[in-house]
């Protein structure tokens, strides 16, 4: 067995290099932009009015006294300039004109004709300098993009972007035992469940997720199952890694050429967890265990996705979090425990069997006992994963 820092390292060495592609501005929320991207110009391109008033040349004190020239509007701009005592009237966005040391806002203004007098002394400039958001060429570095990024790249006038092309990623959930939601299962089967989970866990990291047919426990239905997923970047199965005599899944890949980085890692749940080369693609058999195949979702396959992308980050992150109950030494695994994580602080529940969706759907974090940690009591900190 190894440990799951080192499982981790080596399925994170699967990813390659990342792919890139080109896509439209507007369709580029939660893609991972690939390579640093540069404004075409100035934001704002020009010094801009903060305020609807009067743009003036002179010292804007009580009492000051201005002639209005004319008018500037937000996509209008005022072509001539300002001598000393001149004033235009200006709207909030507008091009101030050349000559203007500053905008008065029109509450303290009395304006009588062309004359505009100030009724209280204007304490700032009221202009937005051009380039103060941003000056042409500054960039924007990889990342996930978010909402607020969009508009960012927006106004950098960027409207094709080059981001990572979205891993495409094969489910085959694997058992005779399995039915898929909506049929009626015999009295021996159960219905698949947690392919759902990563399915819908691997779309919000960016994957393109195929869900394949269920695949049986015979040699001939699983090479059936992995010639569909031909062409996936990662290929996860779930379910048939373990020793049993129907655990078929390590076999068949290993005759399809995987070559094999792991089988079996120091955790619970997830022990065995095996991964892999199979040609083009990496491959992940995660454990049938409903809680065990989401868990090793969380810590193997999303990393990898995150990767795969381009993440320079791609683990989860660890935060810490004080116990409310005393918890015995742990055992010779480093245990996943789900969890309840509230203002008082950490609390494992009861139950640990990896078969109980029930459970990991009131957990909100993942409480971490290290491999052979001791006796924790009431009140330590203790590590966790967020869920
Ligand atoms: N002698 C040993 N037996 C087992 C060991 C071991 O070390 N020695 N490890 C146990 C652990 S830990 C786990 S986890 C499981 C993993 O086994 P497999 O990956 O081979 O999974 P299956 O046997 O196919 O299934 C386990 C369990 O999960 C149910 N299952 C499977 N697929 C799904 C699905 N898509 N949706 C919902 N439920 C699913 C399946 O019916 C079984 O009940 O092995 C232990 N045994
Ligand atoms: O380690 Mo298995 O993955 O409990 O349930």
């Amino acid at each position: 067995m190894i440990s799951v820092e080192e499982a981790q390292a080596r399925v994170l060495a699967m990813a390659g290099p990342v792919q890139i592609e080109e896509i439209a501005l507007a369709q580029s929320a939660g893609r991972w932009l690939a390579r640093p991207v540069a404004a075409k110009a100035d934001q704002p391109p020009f010094d801009a009015s903060a305020m609807d008033g009067y743009a003036v040349n002179g010292a804007a004190d009580l009492g000051a006294r201005f002639t209005v020239i004319g008018e500037a509007g937000a996509g209008h701009g005022f072509a001539g300039t300002l001598a000393p005592g001149q004033a235009l009237r200006i709207f909030t966005g507008a091009p101030v004109p050349a000559g203007a040391t500053g905008v008065v806002i029109q509450e303290n203004i009395a304006r009588d004709g062309d004359q505009i007098t100030l009724t209280d002394a204007e304490r700032g400039s009221n202009i937005r300098l051009r380039g103060a958001d941003f000056p042409a060429g500054a960039t924007l570095a990889p990342r996930r993009l978010r909402p607020a990024d969009l508009a960012l790249l927006a106004a950098m006038n960027l409207p094709r972007l080059p981001v990572a092309r979205r891993p495409v990623l094969a489910i085959l959930m694997t058992g005779d035992e399995l039915a898929m939601p909506g049929e009626t299962p015999r009295p021996d089967q159960i219905i698949a469940s947690n392919g759902f989970a990563l399915k819908a866990m691997a779309e919000a990291e960016g994957a393109e997720v195929r869900l394949l047919p269920i695949a049986r426990d015979s040699e001939a239905s699983l090479r059936q199952s992995f010639a569909l997923a031909e062409g996936a970047d990662i290929i996860t199965t779930i379910g048939g890694a373990s020793v049993g005599d129907h655990d078929l899944v390590g076999k068949i890949a290993r005759d399809l050429g995987m070559a094999p980085a792991f089988w079996k890692i120091a955790m619970r749940p997830g022990k065995p967890l095996m991964a892999g080369r199979l040609g083009h693609a990496a491959m992940l058999g995660l454990p049938g265990n409903p809680v065990s195949a989401i868990v090793t979702g969380h810590l193997f396959l999303l990393p990898l996705i995150r990767a795969m992308q381009g993440d320079p980050a791609p683990l989860p992150v660890q935060a810490m979090a004080r116990l409310t109950v005393d918890l015995p030494a742990n055992g010779p695994r480093s245990h996943y425990m789900r969890a309840r994580l509230t203002a008082e602080g950490i609390t494992p529940f009861e139950k640990q069997d990896s078969s109980l969706l029930t459970i990991l759907t009131e957990a909100n974090a993942l409480l971490l006992r290290p491999l052979g940690d001791g006796p924790q009591p009431a009140g330590a900190l203790v590590p966790y994963l967020p869920l």
